[in-house]
Parts: C-alpha cells; sequence; structure tokens
C-alpha cells in the first residue's frame, strides 16, 4: 500500500505493520491523515524491530521485558507519591484502584527529518496520552516539548540518567481534575535518527472510570466523566498493535 508521504507528494511504501498502525490511527483520528501521518512516520522503524528474523530478538526481549517489570515497579511507585499529594481520601484509594494496572512499550525510532526549509520538523503531533501516566526515555537527541499551561512550548531537554513522567487522560479524569494530562510532541531540530521508548501504564481494560468518581471530595466535572470504558478499550487496542504489553 502506498499513501501520500508528504506535502511535496513523494509516495512511501508502507510495510505491512505501518498499514495497521495507519488503519488504527485513522479510525482512531477520524479519518485525519494529516494527523496519522506523523503517527506512522514514528512508528514505521519500531515495526522493523519487530521483524521475526532480527538476530537481535532474543535478547532485545530479555532486556525489554526487565525494563518494563522495571518500569512497573517504578509506575506504582510513582503514582502512590503523586496521589499522596492530592490529600484527601485519594491516598486511602490506591490499593484498590491501581493494583490491576498494567503497562505497554512503545518503541520509537524517528528517521532523521528529509532536507526542508524548516528548522524543525514534526516528529510526533501534539497530544495528550490515554494513560495513567506515561515514563519516557528519550536519547541525547532530545525534541520531547510539553506545552504550558499559558500555552507555550518548553523543551525537555535531553538529561543522562533521567527519565520524563507524564500525567496521562486516565489519571486526569480520575483525579476529577487535579492532575492535568499533559500536552505534549515532538520536535525533529537536527539530521539525525532519534530514538524513544514510551512506557504508557494504563488501568486495566474492563475498569469502569464513572465508578471511580468520588463525588465528595472533588467538584464533578461531567466533561471529564466522559471517559467511558469503551474510548478507553479503543484506544488500548490501538497502542497494543503497536506496542508490547508488559
Ligand atoms: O518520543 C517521545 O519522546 C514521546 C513519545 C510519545 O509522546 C508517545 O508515544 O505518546
Ligand atoms: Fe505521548
Amino acid at each position: 500500500m502506498d499513501f501520500k508521504g508528504d506535502e511535496s507528494g513523494v509516495k512511501k511504501t508502507m510495510s505491512p505493520c505501518d498499514v495497521e498502525a495507519l488503519k488504527k490511527c485513522l479510525e482512531e483520528h477520524k479519518g485525519d491523515h494529516l494527523k496519522c501521518q506523523s503517527h506512522v512516520e514514528a512508528f514505521r522503524s519500531s515495526c522493523s524491530l519487530k521483524k521475526p528474523n532480527s538476530p537481535l530478538q532474543p535478547a532485545s526481549n530479555e532486556i525489554l521485558k526487565d525494563y518494563g517489570s522495571k518500569l512497573s515497579c517504578l509506575s506504582r511507585r510513582v503514582i502512590e507519591i503523586v496521589i499522596s499529594c492530592l490529600g484527601g481520601n485519594f491516598e486511602k484509594k490506591f490499593e484498590s484502584e491501581f493494583s490491576n494496572c498494567h503497562g505497554y512499550l512503545r518503541i520509537i525510532n524517528y528517521s532523521p527529518p528529509e532536507c526542508t526549509a524548516e528548522k524543525e520538523v514534526e516528529g510526533l503531533g501534539m497530544h495528550t496520552d490515554m494513560s495513567c501516566i506515561t515514563i519516557v526515555y528519550q536519547d541525547e537527541v532530545g525534541g520531547l516539548q510539553v506545552r504550558s499551561k499559558e500555552g507555550k512550548w518548553m523543551d525537555i531537554n535531553p538529561c543522562e540518567e533521567t527519565l520524563i513522567v507524564n500525567i496521562g487522560d486516565l489519571m486526569q479524569a480520575w483525579s476529577n481534575g487535579k492532575l492535568r494530562s499533559s500536552e505534549h510532541r515532538v520536535v525533529l531540530k537536527q539530521r539525525v535518527n532519534r530514538f524513544s521508548l514510551a512506557f504508557f501504564w494504563c488501568f486495566e481494560d474492563e475498569k469502569n472510570l464513572e465508578q471511580t468518581a468520588d463525588t465528595e471530595l472533588t467538584v464533578m466535572e461531567s466533561h471529564l466523566r466522559s471517559y467511558t470504558s469503551k474510548i478507553r478499550e479503543s484506544y488500548e487496542k490501538s497502542i497494543v498493535s503497536r506496542s508490547i504489553v508488559m
């Protein structure tokens, strides 16, 4: 299958794995081709990492499993600390609410941007994550940006031995808006390959957020309560197709 690769009309060939990612993204974003193009670009190389005959496969599987289990522990700890800062009764709910969470690991390889007049190219468009929290590792190339409350893009500069924690949509909904899901994006400023690992820590599929609302504690904000398990289910299905479930 071919798709329109860029504004200049250059066509790029897609692997079956890319096609699947594009289909899922188009479903998710109601046919928004422009938005999905950058997503598919970002996933292009992670698809090739999953080739069954790759000699790296057995070793990298073990490393990724180990990374996933370490990040699962870290996610639990981070959530525990975050909700202890919320005060009220939130803290008491840690065990009952978060004990069945699970993670998805997404390996992303951003190919170097093609030569354009632009100083920077969007690698992954602005979005929020439909997770409780996401823990991101980015390599030394950098490019991750977070939007401030005032709408200003801030560079998250790469720093050795440092991981980035983003609050996701599920945590925003669960906390009734006390925590804000971060808007972020990736911009490619250098003509080099960029590599990142994003670990999405999510509630179990069956969890219904409407039932977790603590109306005594917080102001009911109906728009936040619109996160039904159905929406999350379809989101999770789509990330499972491009990620490793830990
Ligand atoms: O590549 C990155 O640094 C961030 C990736 C990301 O935001 C995502 O996969 O949702
Ligand atoms: Fe993200």
